[in-house]
């Protein structure tokens, strides 16, 4: 990242409904060029923190700073720096796709001259040229939502905030939508909202965690990784091994046996015992077919967080 240039600060943040606190003093920020994943379980607030950050609900309690522009104060000067996709794209169905844009445009407050430009360029950028005639009632799901982003970048904002942008799609609409995303980030910073982990893996430099309102993590894609390293190693042979000889190599702490050919090795940190046990297979003729080493999944990592904190409260 060459510009650490801070492009939005969300302070503090609490929102209730009824008596439901539905974002619960959460506090983060986006810096130029990052793709902020903000992941979290349905109902964990989500959609609730994308909707104050777009100015389209109020918080009850915190600040948002857009561009060094207060979001409360001036409220127009700063959501012309976000791009916004919503849940539920705001498309007017019985418009073409040119149609739509041109009014996504105006409504914009592009300057007139330069309308057709930001058209022609969105309808490009979101591969639509195909379809920029046809009306956005008889395009597919995969498409509508390539328009409900051409509409949240036509402006060219500095922060586009897509809100579960593959929710609903067929696994090729998916790894389209994914790879415009990625296309998307070169220019723009972008916060991802969705609760598909892989797609946070594919996407994102930093990762928050929010559960029941509550930001639970807030890290890099790498820390969350370095969370899934386990300190076990998987080890399989061709014909029966005594849990008693691996249990004697050096840095095994403890041995599970899967079935009589494969166990599960656990290790202490620092105490790798792959290049002992290596050396034992090789000294006691042990048939070795498999040696892995154990990753957890960042569907544990996740369920291991948000565990964590349910047990403190
Ligand atoms: N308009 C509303 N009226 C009442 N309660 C609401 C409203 N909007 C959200 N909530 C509640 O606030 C909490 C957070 O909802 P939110 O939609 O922000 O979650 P989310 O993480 O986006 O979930 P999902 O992935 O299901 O969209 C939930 O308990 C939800 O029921």
């Amino acid at each position: 990242m060459t510009d650490s240039k801070l492009l939005l600060e969300a302070k503090e943040l609490s929102r209730f409904f009824g008596d439901t606190l539905a974002v619960n003093n959460v506090s983060f920020n986006i810096k130029q060029g990052e793709v902020l994943g903000f992941l979290g379980p349905n109902g964990a607030g989500k959609s609730t923190t994308m909707r104050m950050l777009t100015g389209n609900l109020a918080p009850d309690n915190g600040q948002i700073i857009i561009n060094g522009i207060d979001l409360l104060d001036n409220p127009k000067q700063a959501k012309a720096c976000i791009g916004y996709l919503p849940e539920t794209p705001p498309l007017y169905k019985e418009h073409t796709v040119t149609e739509f844009l041109q009014f996504c445009a105006r409504l914009n407050g592009i300057a007139k001259k330069q309308q057709k430009t930001a058209v022609n360029n969105v309808i490009e950028r979101c591969g639509l040229t195909d379809v920029s005639k046809r009306l956005i009632a008889n395009l597919s799901k995969g498409f509508q939502q390539r328009v409900g982003i051409a509409q949240a970048i036509i402006h060219a904002p500095a922060v586009v905030i897509l809100d579960e942008p593959t929710s609903g799609l067929d696994p090729i609409q998916i790894r389209e939508i994914r790879q415009l995303i990625r296309d998307i980030a070169n220019e723009h910073s972008v916060i991802l909202s969705t609760h598909i982990l892989p797609e946070v893996q594919m996407l994102c430099d930093r990762v928050q965690i929010i559960s029941k309102g509550q930001l639970l993590f807030n890290d890099s894609l790498q820390m969350l990784t370095e969370q899934m390293q386990s300190t076990a190693i998987l080890v399989g042979f061709s014909q029966p091994i005594d849990t008693q000889a691996l249990n004697a190599i050096n840095g095994v702490n403890n041995v599970e046996k899967i079935d009589e050919q494969h166990f599960r090795l656990s290790y202490l940190p620092e105490q790798n015992p792959t290049q002992a046990l290596l050396k034992n297979a090789v000294e006691n003729n042990w048939p070795l077919t498999s040696l892995m080493p154990e990753q957890h999944s960042l569907e544990d990592v996740f369920m291991k967080i948000i565990r964590e904190e349910d047990a403190h409260v």
